[in-house]
């Protein structure tokens, strides 16, 4: 699995860190162990009148220098460890994020902001705590357990009071198996519902604006104060069934230690256990208390980030349904016709056609137009050009070569598509004019921002082109936006061009400058324009006029006057409009 492969190669990678943090909590738990022996010795010293001041010094001297051994060497393990940890969160970041901008338009549908952003942040955090931590614990837990029975051994401790003190530790395994899946399937429930929080979080943080101007506060704060009471119950079904898990180990561990008290005890006043190895012994056995409840907690967070790498393995196990095929080639637009064959497209087998049976040839160098009511296939029709979502082999032709034949990077490097509302990014407006080429100079940054007749208003702002834009570009009107984002069509020079809709939101008078600029910038480069508004396209070589999915009326602006139809209806009530704005209306 994909997911079982990013940990294989993780570890194949950072092997070496692991061995040498492993080999620190080693030498760590080995000098650490023998603190028991030592106090053990002290007492035994202390029983038969042996200890002089001399002696005191020296157990003292000696203490002190396990402590600092013991912190010295798992600090440093400890930190060898948090650096792979935090390598690992960096490298399966930097993996998600160019698996999610390889993935297609369909996918963002499917997938909210908020579950996208739950994935990086609450799953890579819970696996990265486990093969970082969890290794750390598991590691020391361990050795520190081995070492403390080796030692006991050693000591002359005999092996069945050990083997009686220990013996409750062992229903530990019982228990994890026991437990496991349940702490699993909660931890995955909490993983879901914190992921819909922050999808509920994005969305009304994005459509705060308008949750203001309808004033309806208290219905957004009740619907996402459902999201946050999911999480508190998921979150204590989980806690229930952890705590209960974690409390039982330690619990284990006062049995074992009330075995070894009771049984050590009447050893040693049996006088069959000397006071310093009954001293060691219950020293030894709470000292195995803290690794057991390690142990406690490494299971359960491994238990949890199981359910994160489930998450992960699922999404990075999705495809692209955009793929490029193995012979595709790259096209020229330059002097390529664009042919649009009998194209039927819905957006799932299921539903019904959003565009159903259109045909259009658009010469090279030619301009499109294109107008229709809402919901009628315009925008569809383009993503379809782009390829954003895959129209049926052969309906989609560029130059001749099916747009499936094209190289991805051909194809979008060579269309410049301008949508309705551009997403402008929080950075400079030259940053964001220049975005398909950043190398580009000043004066073509104002030249493609002076065809979109947004050059004076820039130079008004404080820091002209070098005005930083608040969060989504906040801080330009709705026009202004769409004029940004038209500069930003215009400099990448593109052989085609694409205006979905990109003027609607500016005024007759700026949309008449900026067609005409159009005009003469792309006299002879193929330039498709989408408009609600006659007077944006009827200079084009050919007009088609969709509705529900169909091409209802198709030919030039003064053919199409002549008709009757949904053309000639829209101009009449077109130019209706504009007669009572500007006051020449006779009626
Ligand atoms: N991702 C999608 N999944 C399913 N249906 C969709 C998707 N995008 C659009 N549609 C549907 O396809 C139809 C055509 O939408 P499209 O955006 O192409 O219309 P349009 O003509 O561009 O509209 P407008 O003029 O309002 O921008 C609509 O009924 C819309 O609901």
């Amino acid at each position: 699995m994909r997911s079982q492969r990013i940990l294989a190669d993780f570890f194949r990678q950072s092997w070496p860190v692991y061995v040498l943090s492993i080999t620190f909590h080693l030498v760590s738990n080995v000098i650490n162990v023998f603190y028991p022996k030592v106090l053990g010795a002290f007492a035994d010293k202390l029983a038969l009148g042996e200890l002089t001041r001399d002696l005191v010094v020296r157990y003292s001297m000696l203490l002190l220098g396990i402590g600092l051994g013991t912190v010295v060497f798992s600090g440093i393990a400890m930190y060898l460890i948090m650096y792979v940890g935090r390598k690992f969160e960096q490298r399966v970041r930097g993996l998600l994020f160019r698996h999610f901008t390889a993935m297609e338009e369909r996918f963002y549908a499917k997938n909210g902001v908020g579950k996208l952003l739950s994935y990086f942040m609450n799953d890579v955090t819970a696996v990265r705590e486990s093969i970082a931590m969890g290794v750390n614990q598991t590691a020391n837990a361990t050795m520190l357990l081995v070492s403390a029975m080796v030692m006991m051994i050693a000591s002359g401790i005999p092996i069945y009071l050990i083997g009686a003190s220990v013996f409750p530790l062992l229903l530990i395994p019982f228990i994890v198996v026991y437990l496991g899946p349940i702490i699993r399937k909660r931890s995955l429930d909490v993983q879901e519902a914190l992921g819909k929080m922050t999808e509920t979080a994005e969305e009304q943080f994005g459509g705060i604006r308008v949750t203001k101007k309808f004033a309806v506060e208290p219905i957004m704060n009740k619907r996402f104060g459902q999201t946050v009471d999911g999480i508190r119950t998921a979150q204590l079904r989980l806690v229930r069934v952890s705590s209960f898990f974690q409390s039982l180990i330690p619990f284990l561990g006062t049995i074992a230690l009330i075995i070894a008290l009771a049984f050590g005890g009447y050893w040693t006043i049996m006088g069959r256990l000397s006071l310093g190895n009954f001293v060691a012994l219950t020293l030894y056995v709470r000292m195995l208390m803290t690794p057991l409840q390690q142990i406690g907690n490494v299971i359960n967070s491994i238990q949890r980030s199981r359910a994160s790498l489930e998450r992960l393995n699922t999404l990075l196990s999705q495809r692209s349904e955009i793929v490029e095929s193995a012979s595709a080639k790259v096209v020229d637009l330059t002097a390529s016709a664009i042919e649009i064959d009998h194209l039927t497209f819905a957006y799932s087998p299921a539903a019904e056609p959003v565009l159903k049976d259109i045909s259009v040839r658009i010469a090279p160098g030619a301009t499109l137009g294109i107008i229709g009511r809402t919901g009628s296939g315009k925008t569809t029709l383009m993503k379809l050009l782009l390829r954003l979502y895959d129209p049926p082999p052969g309906t989609i032709r560029y130059g001749g070569t099916d747009i499936r034949e094209m190289t991805l990077d051909s194809l979008r490097s060579q269309v410049a598509y301008v949508p309705q509302d551009g997403f402008l990014f929080s950075t400079t407006i030259r940053e964001n004019i220049a975005f398909s080429n950043r190398a580009a100079t000043l004066a073509e940054v104002e030249d493609a921002a002076k065809q979109a007749q947004i050059l004076e208003h820039i130079r008004e702002l404080p820091s002209g082109f070098e005005t930083r834009l608040g969060e989504r570009g906040l801080t330009l009107s709705g026009g202004q936006r769409q004029r940004a984002s038209l500069a930003r069509g215009l400099i990448k020079r593109a052989p085609v061009m694409i205006l979905d809709d990109s003027v609607s939101a500016v005024d007759a008078v700026t949309e008449k400058a900026i067609i005409a600029s159009i005009r003469k910038e792309r006299s002879r480069k193929t330039t498709i324009i989408i408009a609600h508004r006659i007077s944006a396209i009827k200079h084009a070589a050919e007009i088609i006029v969709l509705d529900e999915g169909r091409i209802v009326q198709r030919g030039t602006h003064d053919q199409l006057l002549q008709e009757e139809g949904l053309y000639a209806d829209l101009h009449a009530i077109q130019e209706e409009g504009s007669q009572h704005a500007t006051g020449t209306s006779h009626s």
